[in-house]
């Protein structure tokens, strides 16, 4: 009796509060407009004061969008830099408890710490939001947040499944057909070698007689060195003395590609019905910055010709061809990805950034960082979640939630394409592939 004295009471006073709740929900317009105030976005002049006008409200079934007029001498940089404190006002509530929570709820006789339960869930829960901007401010107010944790799915063709949208929750793909060169960024541990063996190992699953890797590993050989032995390895380097000469291979194959379609009157690749694509992946691009590099000094014996390269010398080579493949791969069916923790503006060579159309950044710890990768702001804004990223295409940015590799995925992958290298060494194994891939040329083009 008093066991049900007390549910009925508590489920009254909790329906009482949800109703509450729902009629609230999707209307954050009040508080949007006082943390406007509160956080000086709006502007005065004078006597007056110019704000934010709220334009437009909808309803969508994953939460709600707000359209803004900006008022005079604000920009959209302005309203960036206070999403924090946006996100956090219209996180300051009341807990909204809806009808569904009911449903999840276990009517046992531990009723009352179920209820403390789910109130504390909702307590802690969080709404996320988006700003961006079109000539009018657009903030997103999303009802549920992107799920931590999503599983690779399979892609299909040169398509890669990069992460769940907040858009009922659909998996993107990036086409690197449309979009060859990717620039990747984000601190460390954010996710962005996870994100690398899920393009490879996706890439090996959908195109196994098509792709080609070279891979350049400068994080101590740990995380690609799986790949070192699968038959679409053409050469994988771990020190950047070795990076010079996988590239430079990379360099010598997209010319005599070149020279393959010009002899065939072709200008791409798909033109002239080649399926081969070749993908240069260097994680930890900053590794190979030259203005890092502490030994300047090169070694040449009495004509000029080099006895020791210097690691500046090495470097700078490396950037060269980098910057040449950037430039001129596309057509070839070359693609360069880069991946990056360093928030510094020249650690990505110029030409590399200006020829990647897509660009992805896990969370930084800075606006500055969020543009060397993306150019803008934004990536520190994103909250502390690993594989919580922004894609950015030439036209639009979404947040993505990346899917997560297993190393069960990566075995299982790998372990049909193990070739026998004949022993060659990392520096060297791209030696032997090199001959493998004139013969594959020619086929492409007969
Ligand atoms: N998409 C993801 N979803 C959930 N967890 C992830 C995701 N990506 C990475 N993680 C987790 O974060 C850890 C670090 O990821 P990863 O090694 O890819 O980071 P990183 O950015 O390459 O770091 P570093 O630059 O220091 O090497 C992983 O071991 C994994 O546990």
């Amino acid at each position: 009796m008093i066991f049900e004295t007390i549910t009925t009471t508590l489920m009254g006073s909790l329906a009482l509060k949800a109703y509450f709740s729902k009629n609230a929900a999707g209307n954050d317009s009040k508080k949007l407009n006082k943390i406007f105030t509160l956080s000086g976005l709006n502007v005065k002049d004078g006597n007056q004061t110019l704000t934010t006008q709220l334009v437009k409200k909808k309803n969508y079934d994953w939460g709600t969008e707000y359209r803004y007029r900006i008022p005079l001498g604000r920009s959209f940089e302005d309203y960036a830099a206070k999403q924090k404190t946006i996100e956090a006002g219209i996180n300051t509530r009341t807990v909204k408890l809806q009808l569904k929570d009911f449903r999840e709820l276990k009517i046992d006789k531990n009723i009352i710490a179920n209820i403390r339960e789910l109130y504390t869930k909702k307590l802690t829960d969080k709404k996320e939001i988006e700003l961006s901007y079109d000539g009018m401010l657009i903030i997103r107010v999303y009802n549920e947040s992107l799920p931590k944790e999503v599983e690779l799915e399979e892609g299909k063709g040169w398509k890669v499944p990069f992460g769940i949208t907040r858009e009922k929750n659909k998996m993107i793909y990036h086409d690197f057909e449309k979009i060859p060169h990717l620039v990747l960024g984000g601190a460390t541990r954010y996710g962005k070698s996870n994100l690398i063996n899920c393009i490879i190992a996706s890439l090996i699953r959908q195109q196994p007689n098509n792709v080609k890797f070279h891979l350049i590993d400068l994080k101590g050989g740990v995380e690609l060195c799986d790949y070192q032995n699968v038959k679409q390895t053409v050469s994988i380097a771990y020190e950047p003395e070795e990076a010079l000469e996988v590239l430079k291979n990379a360099y010598e194959i997209m010319r005599s590609k070149q020279e393959v379609l010009r002899k065939a009157g072709k200008k791409k690749v798909q033109d002239a019905g080649i399926n081969e694509r070749h993908f240069v992946i260097i994680d930890e691009v900053g590794e190979l910055n030259p203005d890092e590099a502490v030994d300047k000094k090169d070694i040449k014996d009495s004509d000029g010709n080099y006895i020791k390269k210097s690691e500046k010398t090495i470097k700078l080579e490396c950037q060269k061809y980098m910057s040449q493949i950037a430039r001129l791969g596309a057509g070839l069916g070359f693609r360069q990805i880069l991946a990056t923790q360093y928030g510094t503006g020249d650690v990505i060579p110029r030409q590399c950034k200006q020829n990647s159309d897509a660009k992805l950044c896990f969370r930084v710890q800075s606006g500055t960082a969020s543009r060397v990768v993306l150019d803008g702001e934004g990536a520190e804004q994103l909250p502390e979640i690993k594989g919580r990223a922004i894609y950015q295409m030439a036209d639009k940015r979404v947040i993505v939630q990346t899917p997560l590799i297993t190393e069960g995925i990566i075995k299982e992958t790998t372990e049909l394409y193990i070739i026998d290298k004949g022993g060659a060494s990392i520096g060297s194994t791209h030696t032997k592939a090199r001959k493998n891939i004139a013969v594959i040329e020619k086929t492409g083009l007969s």
